[in-house]
């Protein structure tokens, strides 16, 4: 099979990271949590996951850029965090140097060429509902040319499928979208299950979901297009990409992403591997435009504003009731 490599690499490199992040959550009391240059949080947990995301990447695909949300400058500054985060990594990654995580955490080519085939990698994303006990995913894409092929989502605390909670989820194209469920963060040894999104074409019977932090999205202009769609049911706001997650195995029909402040580009770590489990369990994704996500323009989605992914069915008409609403604020 295509991707055969990648897949088992990215499969094992996320099962290792969800479970780092499963044990340093254990000691939630300090999940060393700091502030980035952004005023956004970053943990222990962020750090290790991308540790050992890298190290594998790194080993099997030595040739192959990774690009990565975090850097570790703020470890470099402080040695007690960086002995934590050792400490976690060395539990998943075996006996590992300081240097070697250090490293493989800054794996970040200087050369990078966004049209050429890359990983990229979103250590947790959610880190606010990571830190809530909330949803949270571990998220880790291969791209080529603009678009992603491969995507793996580890989603510890989301439903599976069989009433357990915590899942793997991964999209390979033209394959089909799987599940794992919890008992996967241990062993891949349990069955994956193809996933589908919702069959069900009408607006009344649709959930739509959102980012929970009001400052991510603008919630108020998603009501609007769900009031002009039909859609009745009360949004489903969870952080990070379990959104793609419910909408791959529908949970949900619909998830609607416009950005509250004005010409905040979207991350592609935050979106690649949502994407392509997306589509390849039968929906689609577009911007507000109708547009196809163009992740060869850099670390943010330049060519692209506002994220609609959907179980196909409903694209269309959410598309019209955006254009409505942007005609009327005209
Ligand atoms: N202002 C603003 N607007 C839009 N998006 C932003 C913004 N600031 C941050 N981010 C990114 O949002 C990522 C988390 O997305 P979520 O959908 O999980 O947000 S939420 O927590 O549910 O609100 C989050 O990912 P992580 O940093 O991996 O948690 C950020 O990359
Ligand atoms: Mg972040
Ligand atoms: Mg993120
Ligand atoms: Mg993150």
């Amino acid at each position: 099979m295509l991707y055969q490599k990648e897949l088992e690499t990215a499969l094992n490199a996320v099962g290792k990271a969800s479970m780092l992040c499963q044990d340093a959550q254990k000691d939630f009391v300090n999940p060393g949590t700091v502030e980035k240059q952004d005023r956004s949080p970053v943990t222990i947990a962020d750090f290790g996951s991308q540790a050992v995301i890298n190290l594998a990447l790194i080993k099997a695909f030595p040739n192959d850029p990774v690009i990565g949300e975090e850097d570790s400058a703020i470890l470099k500054e402080n040695k007690e965090l960086c002995q934590k985060v050792m400490n976690l990594v060395r539990k998943q990654s075996g006996d590992i140097s300081e240097t070697q995580v250090l490293e493989a955490i800054d794996a970040e080519p200087i050369d990078k060429d966004f049209t050429r085939r890359f990983w990229t990698v979103d250590p947790i994303d959610g880190t606010k509902g990571f830190l809530r006990g909330e949803q949270y995913a571990v998220a880790l894409a291969l791209v080529e040319n603009g678009r992603p092929v491969l995507g793996v989502l580890g989603c510890p605390n989301f439903p599976a499928d069989n009433g357990k909670k915590g899942c793997i989820l991964y999209g390979l194209k033209g394959q089909g979208s799987f599940m794992y469920s919890s008992d996967a963060l241990k062993s891949f040894d349990t069955i994956e299950k193809k996933i589908s999104v919702a069959r069900d074409s009408s607006a009344e019977n649709a959930r739509f979901c959102e980012s929970f932090e009001k400052a991510h999205a603008s919630h108020d202009v998603h009501a609007q297009i769900c009031r002009i769609v039909g859609i009745k049911a009360s949004p489903f706001r969870m952080d990070s990409q379990a959104k793609y997650a419910a909408v791959a195995s529908g949970k949900a029909s619909v998830y609607l992403r416009l950005p509250r402040v004005k010409g905040y580009k979207e991350k592609i770590w935050d979106h690649a591997a949502g994407v392509i489990i997306v589509e390849e369990a039968g929906g689609r994704v577009t911007d507000f435009n109708g547009s196809a996500l163009d992740f060869s323009a850099g670390i943010s989605l330049l060519n692209n504003t506002g994220i609609l992914a959907t179980n196909s069915h409903l694209h269309e008409d959410v598309l019209k009731a955006i254009k409505i609403i942007r005609e009327q604020k005209k």
